[in-house]
């Protein structure tokens, strides 16, 4: 039928006849199409419910069994019901008119109540979507149920000049509900974990698989886009549904007729003024309370070049991202919490480039990956033991200095690896007579961007660097493709980046991707590759997570009293710490004060300097100055008044350097104390019976492992023991501490050719520095 008689028959309210001869017959052939589609969602959702109540019975959960049986009987009333409503309708809407008019009608009602949206979705109609029942099991996220959008297939639109074809997809309510993220037996810990069972929802089989949960983020149009008079080709509705529209010439009469919408639900869809708060508290707050439970999670950005990855993940000083807001929200809650026991936070910062895996922290030598118990780990990788945000800071700017960056045509301060920020939590308490340890570990992941050879250079070193990207990319992509597939075999070892990815994707943990989008019409093809990659990422099904990373230690009695004494000297540490990072900057301040006294450079040797702090290169730079212009300068040029306050300041230096220094010797002496008696520890249980010495071993795979790791690699120079890092934090001639990684290391460009942050801010100090380069990693360059 023509497009005006179709109009027309909507415009006008009349319903078609129940029994109209002349009606056309295809109105009927495409309703009896919905009708059929309905019902094979419908029996595809109760073959998903089926198989949930096999498990459930299997899992010995009658309860849920019976809960299950219930729900499928709904839901067949419901079908039935439906079918009725539906033969009724199908028979009253034998004029395509009349069903245009149902379609358009709901449309407006539900789709399109958001005002802006219709605007670019006018046209797309549809009718409703098969509902499945809410599952009371469901612990997961829990969003508002989307308004139902309508499905139709090539719709005129209300210009009546561009046909749209918009397939609408399910909105995830009416996919089967991810089962509850309680607990998970991830790959940090492995050997003999006591497996710890929450009483909520513990041997349920319902919570036999959980899913990857995927958020979408729309970046604002950026100037240069503007500038080219690109368009807008993404709308998001509801907080969850996006739709893509692509837009053709007027002139390309062509493509006219074939032009396509898209349409993705997502668990969240963040549009372009959703704050960095915003997009941290919906997606990664409760990875970290995970975390802190001793279940493992992953958060990674995903998305083309310019997409908004790295924004996303760190932000700027005024809008700190993710990384920063998960690193102060973990600390935060560590703080609401040490009360009853003692935590401990280790932090490691790696990125793939080219296919090798470095170190950001230490550079060095490219690293070796391989396989343990603690899954795929990074051979020789430095890991840090952070007591404060603000160190957890200084480090993660450290090694975004050294993270490779370089401008290409799209994005001028494009990240040209994946960076790996991993966060390792442990958690000790005493439970009786029982010392329980958590381990959970927490990874923020910035990918690299997916390219385009021609949208960025044709320079070889770049096209080597887009080509590597691409293939990590296109190996994630399979892997995504298998685990949706349900394969055996998940070609994890095509890449780096999926070796690393391995735990997160198929193995026991809270994952997290966050897909960035451009809006530009420009960029239609990657935004629609990017939509396309995160919507089959949601049907990922990640393993149980029923366990926390949790071992328990039976101490006997004789030894509970040392047990707790050891806590107690733990928590002394950790306070000792805090009063000495205090004190050091209480000495900053005098000697800022006294600097500001000193107005006259003199030149005087520089006093011993004996405080190791564990502060930048930058921090001991100034102290040197500040002992060159303030200590020892001729009193007799002086007027008599600012001598008097010099040396009234320099006593108190003195005083603070020596108060910092016994407090030292008294902290290297419990760290001793604390050592012998762990040792001793250690040695006794191994002699008392067989049985616990495998306990002994398992310590030794855990948390044990880690201190000997500690041990290992601080005899390599690598790896720094706590104490280490607050005695002797100066560089040794061979091997590199992250302190002396100056933003200028001639060695790091020299070594691989390639270009680090720092380099990029050596060589352009004003012009749109990296955001990766300041305190808060901001990229000066706003959005152009
Ligand atoms: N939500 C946002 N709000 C404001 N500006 C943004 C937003 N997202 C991205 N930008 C800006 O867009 C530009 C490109 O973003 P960004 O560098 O994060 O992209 P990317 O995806 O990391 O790119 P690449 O993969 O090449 O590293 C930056 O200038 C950034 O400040």
């Amino acid at each position: 039928m023509p497009v005006e008689t179709r109009s027309r028959g909507s415009a006008s309210a009349a319903p078609a006849p129940r029994h109209d001869a002349g009606a056309p017959r295809e109105g009927v052939a495409s309703d009896h199409h919905h009708r059929l589609k309905e019902k094979m969602l419908k029996l595809t959702l109760q073959y998903e419910q089926h198989k949930q109540l096999l498990a459930a019975s299997q899992g010995g959960g009658a309860a849920a069994a019976r809960q299950h049986r219930r729900s499928v009987r709904r839901l067949n009333v419901e079908e039935e019901e439906e079918e009725a409503v539906n033969d009724e309708n199908a028979s009253n809407a034998h004029g395509k008119a009349a069903a245009e008019e149902r379609g358009v009608a709901m449309c407006r009602q539900d789709a399109f109540a958001v005002a802006p949206v219709a605007a670019v979705l006018s046209e797309n109609v549809a009718p409703p979507q098969a509902r499945a029942p809410p599952s009371k099991d469901s612990h997961g996220v829990v969003f508002p149920r989307p308004a139902e959008p309508q499905e139709k297939e090539n719709v005129v639109g209300r210009t009546g000049r561009i046909p749209m074809s918009c397939p609408i997809k399910k909105p995830l309510s009416a996919l089967p509900a991810p089962p509850a993220r309680k607990l998970s037996l991830g790959g940090a810990v492995g050997g003999k974990m006591k497996a710890a069972r929450e009483e909520n929802g513990a041997g349920s089989a319902e919570a036999a698989e959980s899913r990857i949960l995927v958020f979408v983020r729309l970046r604002p149009m950026s100037r240069k886009e503007k500038e080219a008079g690109s368009r807008s080709c993404v709308k998001i509705v509801n907080k969850k549904e996006v739709y893509l529209t692509e837009f053709a010439s007027e002139n390309d009469y062509l493509r006219l007729k074939r032009l396509r919408g898209r349409h993705f639900c997502f668990d969240s869809a963040f549009a372009d003024s959703t704050t960095q708060k915003e997009v941290y508290t919906t997606s990664t707050a409760n990875l970290v309370e995970g975390v802190l439970e001793g279940k493992n999670g992953t958060v990674f950005c995903y998305g083309a070049t310019g997409a908004g990855k790295t924004y996303t993940m760190l932000g700027t000083i005024e809008n700190p991202g993710v990384m920063v807001l998960a690193i102060k929200d973990l600390f935060s809650k560590v703080r609401q919490r040490s009360h009853d026991g003692n935590h401990s936070i280790q932090l490691s910062y790696l990125e793939i480039y080219n296919e090798t895996v470095r170190d950001l922290l230490s550079p060095g030598r490219p690293l070796h990956l391989r396989e343990d118990k603690q899954g795929t780990v990074a051979a020789g990788l430095s890991q840090y033991r952070a007591y404060s945000t603000d160190e957890v800071m200084e480090l993660l700017q450290q090694g975004n200095k050294n993270r490779t960056t370089e401008p290409t045509r799209v994005n001028e301060t494009s990240s040209r690896s994946h960076a790996i920020l991993q966060v390792v939590v442990e958690y000790r308490y005493m439970h009786g007579v029982n010392m329980v340890t958590r381990v959970g570990k927490l990874s923020l992941i910035d990918l690299a961007g997916s390219e385009r050879a021609l949208a960025t250079d044709q320079r070889t070193q770049r096209s080597i660097e887009g080509a590597n990207i691409n293939r990590s990319l296109l190996a994630l992509s399979n892997c995504i493709n298998s685990l949706v597939e349900g394969k055996k075999h998940i070609p994890y070892r095509n890449s780096k980046l999926t070796q690393l990815l391995k735990d997160s994707l198929g193995g026991s943990c809270n994952t997290v991707m966050i897909a960035n989008i451009s809006p530009s019409n420009l960029s239609f093809g990657e935004t629609q590759n990017t939509l396309h990659w995160a919507d089959r990422a949601k049907e990922i099904r990640t393993k149980a997570l029923t366990t926390t990373n949790e071992e328990v230690l039976n101490v006997p009695d004789s030894e509970t009293d040392q047990a707790k004494l050891l806590m107690e000297l733990q928590k002394e540490n950790c306070v000792l710490r805090e009063q000495l990072v205090k004190q050091q900057q209480k000495l900053l301040t005098v000697q800022a004060q006294l600097l500001a006294s000193n107005t006259s450079p003199q030149q005087s040797p520089a006093p011993s300097s004996h405080v190791s702090t564990p502060c930048t290169a930058q921090r001991k730079v100034k102290r040197s100055i500040l002992a060159v212009n303030c200590f020892n300068s001729p009193v007799s040029r002086r007027p008599a008044a600012d001598n008097a306050q010099i040396r009234e300041l320099q006593t108190k230096v003195k005083t603070l350097e020596s108060e910092i220094e016994k407090m030292k010797k008294e902290h290297k002496l419990q760290l001793k104390q604390k050592d012998d008696f762990i040792h001793d520890l250690i040695n006794r249980r191994k002699a008392s019976n067989n049985s616990e010495e495998a306990i002994g071993d398992k310590r030794v795979a855990t948390r044990a492992s880690l201190r000997k790791a500690q041990r290992d690699t601080s005899a390599a120079g690598e790896l720094k023991s706590p104490s280490h890092r607050f005695t002797s934090p100066a560089p040794t001639a061979k091997k590199r501490t992250f302190w002396d990684i100056g933003g200028n290391s001639p060695s790091v460009l020299a070594a691989n050719g390639r270009k680090t942050r720092s380099h990029v801010a050596a060589e352009t100090p004003k012009k749109g520095s990296s955001m990766l380069l300041q305190p808060g990693f901001a990229r000066q360059r706003a959005i152009h």
